[in-house]
């Protein structure tokens, strides 16, 4: 007893701009670090130093705003999206409170949405809001484009760039008043493609393994994200790269905010690149509609 250790989610450092540009000797090799951790894991840690101290705060203390507007506000679409069946708010539990927002990631977007749930503005919110979607999408972007490469399909990389959606989902889990821990999200995949998270400072995410372990997510500082890909990535490798399991254990006694930046392929198909069906690798999954 005692002598199992317990697995360790692995951790990428991303933080490095010279080692981000393709064909330097950092990028290649992180690229296959990045491949082997979807394959093993559906999941690892980033290392990035693009959120500061500042832009922490700031976007925290801004969504935490947003969910204190009163319900009638947080449930506002623009129009264009008005018939669509999803709600804006949503909530697993009593205790959990999710708001989706739509296209922070351009100015406009940003300012739009913020627009929609303060009239008369909020400065704080729509400038870290928009900063925030951008460095996930960016780090989504480097990402995926290690494993096209890795993958000898990174001809088709434009194309994913142009046809995905960025839709970031802010999530509020109450403190547990009794102190009894209380599950918070139940065990699930992403039906997006990926799935790149921040969260507040107080844990709750958790991992399943290959072996049905689960692994709390605690990350290394105050600017490391978590990267999962998820059912679509998984269907779009022909099966290479794990759907990531995870749930959301509340524990503390802090509200736990995380900021959930899924995408989507907007295109009328996603399919399996003929690159990535072999002998070895049989055509596992029909071309599909993503949305
Ligand atoms: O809040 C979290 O940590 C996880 C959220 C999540 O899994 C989801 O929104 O799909
Ligand atoms: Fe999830």
């Amino acid at each position: 007893m005692g002598s199992e250790t317990l697995p360790k989610l692995p951790v990428i450092d991303l933080s490095s701009r010279e080692g981000l540009r393709p064909g330097t000797e950092t990028w290649e090799s992180t690229r296959k670090q990045v491949c082997h951790a979807l394959e093993e894991y559906g999941c690892f840690v980033i290392e990035s130093s693009q959120v500061s101290l500042d832009l922490h705060s700031e976007i925290y203390s801004s969504v935490l705003d947003l969910f204190d507007l009163p319900l009638e506000i947080k449930q506002q679409k623009p129009a264009h999206q008005r018939d669509h069946p999803l709600g804006r708010s949503s909530s697993f539990s009593p205790k959990h409170e999710r708001i989706d927002t739509e296209n922070l990631t351009t100015l406009e977007g940003a300012q739009s949405f913020t627009k929609l749930m303060w009239p008369c503005g909020n400065h704080r919110f729509c400038e870290s809001a928009h900063e925030m979607a951008k460095i996930m999408m960016n780090l989504d972007q480097t990402i995926v484009r290690m494993v096209f490469q890795n993958y000898g399909v990174e001809k088709y990389f434009d194309y994913y760039v142009g046809s995905m959606n960025y839709v970031i989902g802010c999530s509020k889990y109450k403190e547990s008043e009794t102190n009894e821990s209380y599950l918070g999200l139940l065990a699930h995949t992403d039906k997006s493609f990926s799935t790149t998270l921040h969260q507040n400072g107080v844990n709750g995410l958790e991992i399943q393994t290959k072996d049905g372990q689960w692994i709390l997510y605690d990350p290394p500082s105050h600017s490391s994200f978590i990267y999962l890909s998820s059912d679509a990535f998984k269907a779009w490798s022909n099966g290479r790269v794990r759907s990531c399991c995870h749930r959301v254990i509340v524990n503390g006694n802090k509200t736990r905010i995380s900021l959930v930046s899924t995408t989507f392929h907007k295109g009328p198909a996603l399919s399996v690149p003929d690159e990535l069906v072999d002998e070895e690798h049989p055509l596992r999954y029909k071309p599909f509609n993503h949305l």
